[in-house]
């Protein structure tokens, strides 16, 4: 029977182990080709990024449009970006910072993103994150900035008004929570910890569960990970890379209150991406505190028919209930009807930030 089945299965696998050494073949050769653009981009401006994130994207789009399946549109976008990042770590390692340790859901949106061939750095703050990137100790940050049911990652949208870097890239990563302990069981546990943007995540789950356990904040979510990994009362709430990273174990799965729990990440760099076809602008506006300012602050959106796809409000801190708006567009800042509305605004508001024009996920 087994010698039957071996037989009936061989020459398919000699087919893939054919087709196998022409893809490594072609790989070499595509990497021979990243590596020449290398020298190319190295002898014209030294200076100059290797990251080209709309070339990257463009890349992707049109290797899922000549898809004829059975390779799923998701996995071409996988494969390609690992072997994009294959490609650009021959030329040049990416240093990409986020909130750490490792396991954190940063480092597994950063990797998602930007591939594995990667030189990652991991750190304690997003703070630290905007300030590796800025003095060049990073190429590249990836912090979250909205959850689908917590709203906005405020310390990012604090980062982004005070920084010079810009938006270059966006992940959306489904975020289910764990709680991880050592043993698997929640017998010794006094504590949960987690960042507390994961316990409001989990808030009517633990309500329910576990009310009568104390609930204590830590830095990230890997971080409580770590902490549980050597304190046998505590539980983290974490994913599941977290627990593999800190040899833990899972004592309830899928925590999160909405299962379609997600969390969208921005990569942000010294790096302007130019248009790729399919793009998103974000930008800051403040407007003066009378009436009808937000309606016209609004109204050239409408009148050169550009959509927004995400408006989001943060206190200016001056005490006088003034607001910066957080205003994401669908297209590039460089498209024309993009550009007229952004001068149409800026002659209407206080103060507007362009952060940066970047690729949709989608
Ligand atoms: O086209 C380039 O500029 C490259 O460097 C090649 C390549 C790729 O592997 O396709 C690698 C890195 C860039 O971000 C974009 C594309």
């Amino acid at each position: 029977m087994a010698k039957h089945l071996l037989e009936r299965l061989r020459p398919w696998r000699e087919r893939i182990d054919a087709l196998d050494q022409q893809i490594l073949d072609l790989l070499n050769q595509r990497a021979q080709a990243a590596l020449e653009i290398g020298k190319i981009k190295e002898a014209y401006n030294a200076e100059d990024s290797i990251l080209k994130p709309e070339r990257e994207a463009q890349i992707i789009t049109h290797l899922q449009n000549l898809n004829t399946g059975p390779i799923t549109p998701a996995s071409v976008q996988a494969v390609w970006s690992e072997v994009i990042s294959a490609c650009r770590g021959l030329e040049q390692k990416l240093r990409v910072a986020f909130l750490g340790p490792t396991g954190s859901f940063s480092e597994q949106a950063a990797l998602a993103h930007f591939g594995h061939f990667v030189e990652p750095v991991p750190c304690q703050s997003f703070d630290e994150v905007f300030r590796l990137v800025e003095v060049g100790e990073a190429d590249v940050g990836m912090v979250p900035v909205e959850n689908s049911t917590e709203g906005a990652v405020n310390r990012t949208l604090d980062l982004l008004l005070n920084t010079s870097l810009k938006v270059l890239g966006e992940h959306s990563l489904a975020i289910h929570h764990n709680l991880l302990t050592q043993s698997g069981s929640m017998e010794q546990v006094q504590r949960i910890m987690a960042h507390p943007q994961a316990l409001a995540q989990c808030h009517n789950w633990l309500a329910t569960h576990y009310p009568q356990i104390q609930q204590d904040a830590a830095s990230s979510n890997a971080e409580a990970a770590r902490i549980a990994s050597q304190d046998a009362s505590v539980a983290a709430i974490a994913g599941k890379k977290a627990a593999e990273s800190w040899g833990l174990q899972v004592a309830h799965a899928g925590i999160q209150d909405d299962a379609q729990n997600r969390t969208r990440f921005l990569a942000v760099g010294n790096i302007e991406s130019l248009p790729s076809g399919n793009d998103k602008t974000s930008l800051i506006v403040a407007v003066p505190n009378r009436a009808g300012a937000v309606h016209e602050m609004l109204a050239p959106f409408a009148q050169h028919q550009v959509s927004m796809t995400r408006l989001e409000s943060r206190p200016a801190r001056t005490g006088q209930w003034e607001y910066y708006f957080y205003m994401d567009l669908l297209g590039h800042q460089e498209e024309p009807a993009v550009q007229s509305a952004l001068q149409a605004l800026k002659q209407q508001v206080a103060f507007c930030k362009i952060l940066g024009s970047y690729p949709c996920q989608d």
